[in-house]
């Protein structure tokens, strides 16, 4: 099985194409015929390119709106394909993809269209290539691959077969199971794409929207998975159309591709029992601990900040300059080193959450897999509490159960602290990152294909400045909880918090709290700035909840948020001001309900912005 991309899923041109697939490590392209007839270079030469960059020509694509057409079409569309297998003998590239006919002139005789594919496949044996048959999901006649699959075994001809393409067959929900019906010998070539799950036009959605298998809502794990069991063993080849694709760096899309389709063959074989190269995904069982990199002027200001949430402060570090802070079982880590990692962090981030401490059921297996994925893993002073880089160069240490109380033991001169009150922080609830749009998509894979966790359904999300996109990745118990934001508005909360704090990052850290209105009174008394919340909206949500007169004033007291999923279940937050303009704090309670108040998010964004601080004139 090799693994290959398609050069319309990269940016560039046909030659920076070529090589960000090779620097990736892909085994083979395909050629995309208008990246072809838009380069300078001639087949001879992008033969000799990719030959000398290691790499194979394993697909010509797409030959369109052959079969099935009247005459002149018909003898010119035979005359345009003499002249691609030309191209291709030239290029060195022995299958070509054809696509059926999409054209309104195009005939549904079935006999005729089976005609005129025998005769490509005469042509094709003439010159020693393969055709492969792709069912487009918005072809005129032929759009499912179970009648391009038929089709083929009535031409029954050795130089033509079937080419699968995940796209097509799951956007029009065909059966995996289908596949199961296919002879794997007549298998020319697999594309696979996967795509947010959208209700639009099917050419429209393909063009623009497809993503790498692990970035979107299709189930191409169950398609690779179908396809290994009837022992496909040929080339797994990415063909992604996507508008972000071909504005964004070629070698971040051409390296996730690798990862993406890595994690794919893991997973298939894991669902077939078949013996496989990594370990499985990370079960993550908690989160241990947060950790802040403190610049030196914001040390008492966020000391303060985090006491009146009820933390204090538990232990110092034998050796470095760090500090333990806790509340209950809750750790937060203030790192204000002036060398090495957290020093790094915040000279380029400011005052930030540096790092996270995740629980994981097997520490040395979640490296080895990030490792076999392409992650970037890192030794660190701890060697029990290795990290794997994350969104904007911040690390996530990787512990194991019940490791974690030693580690702190031997780390730092611990000191006793208060057993924490009533209405306390409980622990963590979620981390919410913003990251730039181009890496969007970058960032979702990496938690999908490294950990064991599930996504809900990306939320729009309204802020005064434009509009935000909000993706929720979590584990099956809820014990981990992310949600990452990103937007192309240049004004909005989550881009001026990337621009003041140069990329990506935590925006916020969210703790729950069994009795969400005791918390917001202790905090408050404790000097904590909490965000105000308008009186339209609670005016609202005690209509739309049916609120009693008191639950309604408690939350119009403390600037508490509410809402209820479908089933009943309450979601209730409140939000602390930002700390230097920066990251923020959220504490929420939450019975049964799995979101994260999606339909609050807009008051909260609108009650930010009038924190915001004008930009200079
Ligand atoms: O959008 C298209 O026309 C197109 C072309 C070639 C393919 O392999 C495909 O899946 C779609
Ligand atoms: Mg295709």
């Amino acid at each position: 099985m090799t693994n290959a991309i398609a050069s319309v899923s990269l940016s560039g041109t046909l030659e920076d194409k070529i090589r960000a697939a090779a620097a990736a490590g892909f085994d083979e392209i395909e050629i995309f015929d208008v990246d072809f007839l838009a380069s300078p270079l001639s087949a001879r030469e992008t033969r000799t390119l990719i030959g000398d960059l290691g790499l194979t020509c394993s697909l010509y694509q797409p030959f369109r709106d052959l079969e099935g057409m009247p005459d002149p079409l018909r003898a010119r569309a035979f005359d345009r394909l003499r002249q691609k297998f030309d191209v291709m003998a030239e290029l060195g590239c022995d299958r070509l993809l054809l696509c059926s006919n999409c054209s309104p002139l195009a005939s549904d005789d079935r006999p005729r269209i089976v005609a005129d594919l025998r005769e490509v496949g005469e042509i094709a044996a003439d010159r020693g290539l393969l055709v492969g048959y792709e069912a487009l999901a918005w072809a005129t006649h032929v759009w499912d691959h179970r009648v391009a699959w038929d089709i083929v075994r009535e031409v029954d001809h050795p130089h033509f077969g079937l080419l699968l393409d995940s796209f097509h067959s799951l956007a029009r929900a065909v059966p995996n199971e289908s596949i199961r019906e296919i002879d794997p010998a007549k298998i020319v070539y697999v594309q696979l794409a996967d795509a947010p799950v959208l209700d639009m036009n099917r050419l429209y959605w393909s063009r623009h929207f497809r993503n790498l298998p692990g970035q979107g809502g299709f189930d191409v794990e169950g398609y690779v998975t179908e396809l290994t069991r009837i022992g496909y063993t040929g080339p797994l080849s990415l063909e992604i159309f996507n508008d972000r694709f071909r504005s964004t760096s070629a070698a971040l899309v051409a390296r996730d591709g690798v990862r993406s389709l890595n994690a794919l063959r893991d997973a298939a074989a894991r669902n077939l029992g078949q013996p496989t190269r990594m370990p499985g995904k990370a079960e993550i069982l908690g989160v241990e601990f947060v950790e802040f990199a403190v610049a030196p002027e914001d040390r008492t200001a966020l000391e303060q900040t985090i006491a009146a949430m009820g933390f204090a402060c538990a232990g110092r570090h034998r050796s470095k300059q760090v500090t333990l802070w806790r509340c209950g079982t809750t750790n937060l880590v203030l790192n204000f080193a002036d060398d090495g990692f957290a020093r790094a962090y915040r000279l380029t981030h400011g005052t930030a959450i540096c790092a996270i401490g995740l629980v994981v059921r097997n520490s040395a297996a979640a490296i080895r897999r990030a490792e076999a994925l392409g992650g970037k893993t890192e030794v660190t002073d701890i060697p029990s509490m290795p990290a794997i880089r994350g969104v904007g160069g911040s690390l996530v240490y990787v512990l194991d159960h019940g490791s974690a109380e030693a580690i702190w033991a031997s780390e730092f001169d611990l000191v006793p602290v208060e057993p924490a009150g009533e209405g306390a922080i409980e622990g963590f609830d979620h981390l919410a990152v913003a990251v730039h749009n181009d890496e969007f998509l970058s960032w979702q894979l990496y938690w999908r294909a490294l950990f064991d966790v599930q996504v809900q359904e990306a939320q729009d999300v309204i802020d005064p400045n434009g509009l935000v996109v909000s993706q929720a990745i979590q584990n099956a118990s809820g014990t981990f909880r992310l949600t990452m934001n990103a937007t192309d508005a240049r004004d909005a909360l989550s881009s001026r918090f990337l621009s003041q704090t140069f990329g990506a990052g935590f925006q916020h850290l969210a703790f729950h709290a069994g009795d969400l209105p005791a918390l917001a009174r202790a905090v408050r008394a404790r000097g904590l700035g909490c965000l105000p919340i308008p009186a339209n909206y609670q005016d609202d949500a005690r209509a739309r909840f049916g609120l009693s007169p008191a639950e309604s004033a408690t939350l119009r007291e403390l600037d508490i948020l509410v809402d209820e999923d479908a089933r009943g279940n309450r979601y209730r937050q409140f939000y602390s001001r930002a700390f230097n303009k920066s990251f923020f704090f959220e504490f929420v309670e939450r019975s049964g309900y799995e979101g994260y108040g999606a339909p609050n998010a807009p008051i909260r964004l609108a009650a930010q912005s009038r924190y915001r601080v004008e930009p200079l004139p």
